[in-house]
């Protein structure tokens, strides 16, 4: 039986139709007897709508109760989806962050992973369940919970998949894999079928990125081989690991400088996602 950790990003699950269709896949591949645990982003623009709400009472908000806010956007996404598994007769256990062991230091909001206890998520897999882990979030050693900075939904998948010593990590999201350069502002990007973690940093460096860098820094230093691939299709996405066989990577280091979109991409361009 294989264990998978699986991430969806916020465009993967941005309202009830997303969920109910990725709670699909996830019941396709729990039939086919594999171990799933199930990172989640929140609800694509729920993280910016939250900060906005904060800002409204105070312009600098405090970390501790900042993320106490932002933490909550991934955990309505967790209900949701344990819910919509239930409605297809699929046990699933929704955790928080913290719930589901992940320590950090106290940094708030943009808080690094120290330690990550998988007893509980051990014991729920052991019994049969689909465990569904609220991404970007822990908690310090003082019990506050903390964010792992944006993006960190992706780091919360990167570190699972490590701890749990899993057989796949599936990053899913709104594109059909890691492309040469942004594929909504370049139409003639191609897609890559492999990339190694360095060609990824270099391409998150340039401004042009798909996940967060310090994930794939992890990623990089445990030696996390996974797939960027999209929730909308079933195509083969884009294998990230330590060497590729191909000279993919001149391609990639000649891709254009892009800004990405603001309208489609909040929160990803460069330093809204590598600063922390
Ligand atoms: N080189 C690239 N390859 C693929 N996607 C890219 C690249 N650079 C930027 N992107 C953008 O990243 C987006 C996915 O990130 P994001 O919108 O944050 O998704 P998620 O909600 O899944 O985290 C894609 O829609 C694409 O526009
Ligand atoms: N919700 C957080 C965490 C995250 O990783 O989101 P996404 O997977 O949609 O990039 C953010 O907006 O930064």
């Amino acid at each position: 039986m294989a264990l998978v950790v699986q991430k969806y990003g916020g465009t993967s699950v941005a309202d009830v139709q997303c969920i109910a269709r990725v709670a699909e896949r996830i019941a396709r591949r729990h039939e086919e007897g594999n171990r799933l645990v199930v990172v989640v982003s929140a609800m694509s623009g729920v993280t910016d709508s939250l900060l906005r709400l904060a800002r409204q009472v105070h312009p600098e908000p405090m970390g501790r109760e900042l993320d106490f806010l932002l933490a909550t956007g991934e955990q309505t996404t967790t209900a949701l989806l344990a819910m919509a598994l239930h409605a297809k007769k699929i046990r699933a256990a929704p955790l928080t962050g913290a719930q589901a062991g992940i320590v950090t230091d106290g940094s708030h909001t943009r808080a690094r992973i120290l330690n990550i206890g998988p007893k509980k998520i051990h014991r729920l897999l052991d019994e049969g369940a689909v465990v569904v882990v609220a991404g970007f979030q822990g908690q310090d050693l003082q019990g506050s919970i903390t964010t792992l900075g944006r993006g960190g939904s992706d780091l919360t998948a990167i570190a699972l998949a490590a701890v749990l010593k899993a057989d796949r990590c599936e990053i899913y999201t709104d594109v059909e894999g890691v492309f040469t350069a942004d594929p909504r502002m370049v139409p003639d990007a191609t897609k890559l079928d492999e990339i190694s973690y360095d060609e990824m940093l270099e391409m998150a460096a340039s401004g042009s990125k798909v996940m967060q860098s310090r994930s794939v820094e992890f990623a990089k230093k445990f030696r996390v081989v996974f797939e960027v691939r999209s929730s909308f299709s079933d195509t083969p996405g884009t294998i990230v690991k330590a060497e590729t066989k191909s000279m993919e990577d001149v391609v990639v280091r000649h891709q254009p400088r892009t800004e990405p979109s603001k309208a489609h991409h909040s929160g990803r361009s460069g330093s809204a996602r590598s600063g922390r």
